[in-house]
């Protein structure tokens, strides 16, 4: 009897890093529910820590399809993975994992009895190398950016800005506008150029790395972005031009919510890397709707002690509650010493409250929260957007320089305190977040959460691009 077709596999390959393995297993448990067959290839590294920390294994039990590998990072356990430290990660994903990642595609993941070979790949666009050999073993690949179409488009559009002459940067004049990135010609200036190809030289590595990156991506089948047509629309009409399959299926984590939801599941689905804190929420449940500012860096941010210090006194000059998530690897070590900043607090003890780590998207999703003071990472800025809450936007490096100018000028979400870091300037971002603007700005965040939840619900634009994502990969499943 023709036991119809069999289910396609779809091997899924994120850069091990925070911000890339959430989204990246977020798309995971949805073709999961989808009931295609799902490897999730992690990091060793990250492996451990996700089954320190989230509920993976019960979450996951639940779709026998489903299975994670793991890969070396190349690393040794004791390297920090943050601050310019990440860049690492290229280096040691380069010499250690591709070769076993051509090995996996070759055998097209038949390590396991259980599973159908592997048909379709969806790897990190930030790492070409398994574009290369997708193709040249004959496995369709599509490329999962986790980042802003904004920034996608910056550092896709950056040899432009090279033939133009405005990359290389000259003179100090970083509030030039920039005239040759399409679409962004009105309002995006210098100082709002992704970090990595915010550069003055143009031998500089990273722009180098992250140019020749993005410049592959038109080679996979087709582009995965975490954002919704809503939010980019003019700047995805840009990139289509040199991707036509582009799927915006974001914001993912609400977007699982929504599915997991039709299929009656619980939606509780931490993709956490460290341990979260929860004693945030008793505290949050005890203050007034709307009064805290919730603070964090993400996953990879390192400061100075002299911009710890600034900070501590903003927040507590402002008059507002706050909640700050204060990483002790966050902290650049300056003199050999661990500087802590639980004594320059004493004065707010009250109304403040420090962790390592929080639940964030609940954090964020709590009554209380008022506010978020960022350092504008994609998903951070997606989590920020669905809870409706307005941010105070802090880039640190990356996409993150561009994201804040759409945060603050065009989505008119927020504001941006880009390459500064002074305590007047913190008070009276917070002060204005919380107080002068409040209301214009809860306004516009409400409206935008609105269309982020209509996009991700039945009949909306990333619920009908998933859809056909799967239909698509179904269909690459017939035909290998
Ligand atoms: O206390 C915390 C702080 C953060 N998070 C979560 O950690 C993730 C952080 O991701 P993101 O906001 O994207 O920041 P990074 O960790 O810095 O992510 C990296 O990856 C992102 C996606 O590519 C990029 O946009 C960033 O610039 C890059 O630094 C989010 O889902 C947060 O909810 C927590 O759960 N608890
Ligand atoms: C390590 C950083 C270099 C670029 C990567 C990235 C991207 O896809 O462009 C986003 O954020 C960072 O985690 C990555």
């Amino acid at each position: 009897m023709d036991q119809g077709p069999v289910s396609p596999h779809v091997l899924i390959f994120p850069f091990p890093a925070q911000g890339h393995v959430n989204s990246m297993l977020k798309l995971a448990e949805l073709l999961s529910v989808a009931g295609l067959h799902v490897t999730f290839l992690n990091s060793e590294y990250n492996q451990h820590r996700l089954l320190l920390h989230a509920d993976i294994q019960t979450r996951f039990s639940r779709y026998p399809g489903f299975r994670f590998q793991t890969i070396s990072d190349g690393l040794t356990t004791d390297h920090p993975r943050t601050g310019e430290r990440v860049m690492d990660l290229f280096e040691g994903l380069k010499a250690t994992a591709k070769p076993i990642f051509r090995e996996l595609v070759i055998s097209r993941g038949q390590g396991s009895d259980t599973l159908p070979p592997v048909n379709c790949i969806i790897a990190d666009g930030i790492m070409s190398f398994t574009i290369d050999i997708a193709n040249e073993v004959g496995i369709p690949i599509i490329s999962f950016r986790t980042i802003s179409a904004c920034s996608f488009w910056a550092y896709f559009s950056a040899l432009k800005l090279i033939e133009s002459g405005e990359l290389p940067l000259k003179g100090n004049d970083m509030d030039q506008l920039v005239t040759s990135i399409p679409g962004m010609e009105g309002f995006l200036r210098k100082r709002d150029l992704p970090s990595l190809i915010r550069v003055s030289n143009l031998d500089d590595e990273r722009l180098l790395l992250v140019t020749k990156e993005t410049q592959q991506t038109p080679r996979a089948y087709a582009l995965i972005l975490n954002t919704f047509e809503d939010l980019e629309g003019p700047i995805l009409g840009q990139i289509r031009n040199h991707c036509p399959k582009t799927y915006t299926i974001g914001p993912l984590h609400a977007h699982l919510e929504t599915r997991l939801a039709s299929e009656s599941t619980t939606s509780q689905s931490s993709n956490s890397l460290r341990q979260e804190d929860r004693s945030c929420i008793a505290w949050l449940n005890r203050q007034p709707s709307k009064s805290v500012i919730y603070v964090s860096f993400g996953s990879v941010t390192v400061i100075t002690r002299k911009q710890l210090i600034e900070f501590c006194y903003g927040l507590v000059n402002s008059g507002s509650r706050f909640l700050w998530v204060i990483r002790t690897d966050s902290l650049a070590e300056e003199d050999g010493e661990r500087q802590t900043p639980a004594e320059l607090l004493e004065g707010a003890k009250e109304r403040s409250y420090i962790v390592e780590w929080a639940p964030q998207e609940e954090v964020l999703a709590h009554p209380a929260v008022g506010g978020f003071l960022t350092h504008s990472g994609w998903n951070s800025t997606l989590e920020s957007i669905c809870a409706g809450v307005p941010m105070i936007c802090w880039p640190y490096f990356a996409d993150q320089q561009i994201n804040s100018r759409f945060v603050s000028h065009v989505w008119k979400l927020g504001s941006d305190m880009k390459d500064t870091c002074d305590r007047l300037i913190v008070e009276k971002m917070v002060r204005d977040l919380m107080e002068e603007r409040r209301d214009e700005l809860l306004k516009t965040a409400d409206m935008m959460a609105t269309r982020a939840r209509k996009c991700v619900s039945e009949g909306g634009s990333s619920y009908c691009n998933l859809s056909s994502l799967i239909e698509e990969i179904r269909l690459m499943g017939r035909l290998s």
